[in-house]
């Protein structure tokens, strides 16, 4: 019988490999990726689905920060395939009705980046290659995890966050883009009724059972009944306090059991404490070593196979600010790729 409640026993398999494995070299290499180990890197510096400037440096800041090189010393080898382009919205960009569809802020735009992720991450992931993008803001996670779907369709999402990023654009009251990519991938949006979003059609919908949140702590009303009325494990600080990060792991593994894993990290699930340079931070969020252990035991399953980092927006704050937020940033991509203390 699956068991998708949280309060269910464990089934511990995958908790004893977690606390077992310390060292990069035992971590379980995933039957899905091939040997040598292979990391596709994408930037997508988009800022269009939210309205600050700034998450646009976010990828080449973690690569100035030395990204290539840690991944190298972790015992990948790297394709960093660059930035891809975005042109900026236009104004005879088509527009959905706004009469049927709500608020959607560069609609066209934002489902024409999410198109071009999607080709790299399904192309990265076919390849057998783990596949990092780097944001970039949290609208390219609908392309992301679209990609990984059509590559390996039972794949389970780990998205964290301060928030729930499952508005519809009818529900949405701030039309950004960034808080819906989640109502896209679960269809809770006809995405025929969104111009530049019909290819995602071709991509398999994610069912409510492979999706799990961790961190939230700011959700919109209209969110809080579609996560309920949908059903979806959402493990929020309260929880997070309650559980303790290892509890809420040991949870979610046992929800995702067995599955191919992508994690989408917003880095505002982060206490703003230790990554202030973020467009919606929030309060109350993740630890340092909270942050950190969450990526080391997803890691420590050996089936991570794809990873986001985004809302990284160094352009927001003092110069310590954002250099402490791409070094946060960067140290979870380390953790979740097979960094460990000893
Ligand atoms: N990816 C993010 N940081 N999302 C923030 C979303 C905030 C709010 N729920 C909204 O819909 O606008
Ligand atoms: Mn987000
Ligand atoms: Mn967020």
């Amino acid at each position: 019988m699956k068991k998708y409640l949280i309060n269910s026993p464990s089934s511990r398999s995958y908790t004893q490999r977690v606390f077992r494995q310390v060292h990069p070299a035992d971590i379980p290499f995933p039957s899905f990726l091939k040997s040598p180990k292979t990391c596709s890197v994408f930037g997508v510096p988009m800022v269009y689905g939210q309205p600050n400037h700034g998450t646009d440096y976010g990828p080449q800041m973690l690569r100035k920060f030395g990204l290539r090189g840690e991944l190298e010393e972790l015992g990948w080898t790297v394709r960093d395939n660059g930035d891809i382009a975005i042109d900026p919205p236009h104004e005879n960009d088509p527009k959905p009705d706004s009469l049927l569809s709500g608020k959607t802020k560069n609609c066209y735009n934002v489902g024409k980046v999410c198109q071009a992720v999607h080709e790299l991450t399904f192309y990265a992931a076919s390849e057998g290659n783990f596949a990092l993008t780097l944001g970039g803001d949290h609208s390219i996670g609908a392309g992301t995890v679209a990609g990984i779907l059509k590559a390996r369709p039972n794949t389970g999402v780990i998205w964290v966050d301060a928030h729930a990023d499952i508005n519809t654009p009818e529900l949405s009251t701030s039309g950004n883009m960034h808080g819906m990519p989640v109502a896209f991938l679960t269809r809770l949006v006809e995405p025929t009724l969104f111009p530049g979003w019909d290819w995602l059609e071709s991509t398999p919908p994610l069912h409510p059972a492979q999706l799990v949140y961790i961190g939230l702590r700011d959700v919109d009303p209209a969110e809080r009944k579609i996560l309920k009325d949908l059903g979806i494990t959402c493990f929020t600080m309260q929880h997070v306090d309650r559980y303790g990060i290892a509890g809420v792991m040991e949870r979610t593994f046992d929800q995702l059991y067995g599955r191919p894993l992508h994690c989408s990290y917003d880095i505002d699930a982060v206490d703003p404490l230790h990554a202030p340079s973020t467009g919606t931070a929030v309060r109350g969020g993740l630890t340092f070593r909270e942050a950190h252990y969450l990526v080391e035991a997803v890691s420590g399953t050996g089936q991570l196979g794809s990873l986001d980092m985004v809302e990284v927006n160094p352009g927001l704050g003092s110069e310590s600010e954002n250099k402490e937020t791409v070094e946060m940033a960067l140290a979870l991509i380390d953790s979740a790729m097979g960094s460990r203390i000893l």
